[in-house]
């Protein structure tokens, strides 16, 4: 299983953005946080700075977005190139035609499920989709700690790929450090989103080498 490592700008100095991303280049995506102070409690950023970022980024955008009226607003920012665009099922009313609708724009497609929201409804829409996303803290901002809770959902979507869709990611979000990300691992993610514990630290490089090699341990284990 091949580790992806997708360090999150929400924790990264927003009046330096295009600096910030700069600093990442051994990552694998950049994760871009739109949040509307609707769907989630706080604000971002929306297709302005996407845009931006996609003309100042060498590696891809992994855009998350938690805004409501998502069937409406995803289509645009694959639009703007992003090479994922995941949306949330609490905030869709087709997760079927939204997931269409994006990789029609010729991106990837992402579901993202929060802490409380169950699995089992989105198994058999697998195909639709080439990356999963389980939460791992409630949406809305960084720095908060990594619900273990949340693994059986991870056990459940591995256990469910068929041979044929092993190259759907599965993605956690949220507390991700070098002491959680084995267990997400284990659980059977390969796609690590990683906020303050790259941008808080003193070698952002070496934090991402250090997240990838635990997870890597993991996988092997
Ligand atoms: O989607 C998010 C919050 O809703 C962020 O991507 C996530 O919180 C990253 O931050 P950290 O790694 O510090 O938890
Ligand atoms: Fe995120």
């Amino acid at each position: 299983m091949t580790v992806r490592i997708h360090p999150s700008i929400l924790s990264a100095d927003f009046v330096n953005l295009e600096r910030e991303v700069g600093r990442i280049t051994a990552a694998d995506a950049v994760h871009v946080d739109v949040m509307d102070n609707h769907f989630v409690p706080n604000l971002t950023f929306g297709p302005q700075m996407v845009e931006r970022l996609q003309a100042v980024s060498s590696i891809p955008l992994d855009v998350h977005l938690m805004i409501a009226d998502v069937d409406r607003w995803a289509p645009g920012y694959a639009e703007l190139g992003a090479e994922c665009v995941t949306f949330h099922a609490e905030a869709a009313a087709d997760v079927v035609a939204t997931a269409r609708a994006l990789r029609e724009r010729g991106s990837l497609a992402g579901l993202a499920l929060k802490p409380g929201t169950p699995v089992e409804p989105y198994l058999e829409l697998l195909p639709e989709f080439d990356q999963v996303l389980v939460m791992t803290v409630e949406p809305g901002f960084g720095g908060q700690s990594f619900m273990a809770e949340t693994m059986p959902k991870l056990r459940s979507l591995r256990a469910a790929l068929r041979s044929d869709e092993r190259s759907i990611r599965l993605q956690v979000d949220g507390g991700i450090t070098v002491d959680t990300i084995g267990i997400a691992a284990e659980a059977g993610a390969d796609t690590f989103v990683a906020g303050s514990s790259v941008y808080g630290a003193d070698d952002v490089e070496a934090a991402i080498a250090g997240l990838r090699a635990a997870a890597i341990a993991a996988h092997a284990h």
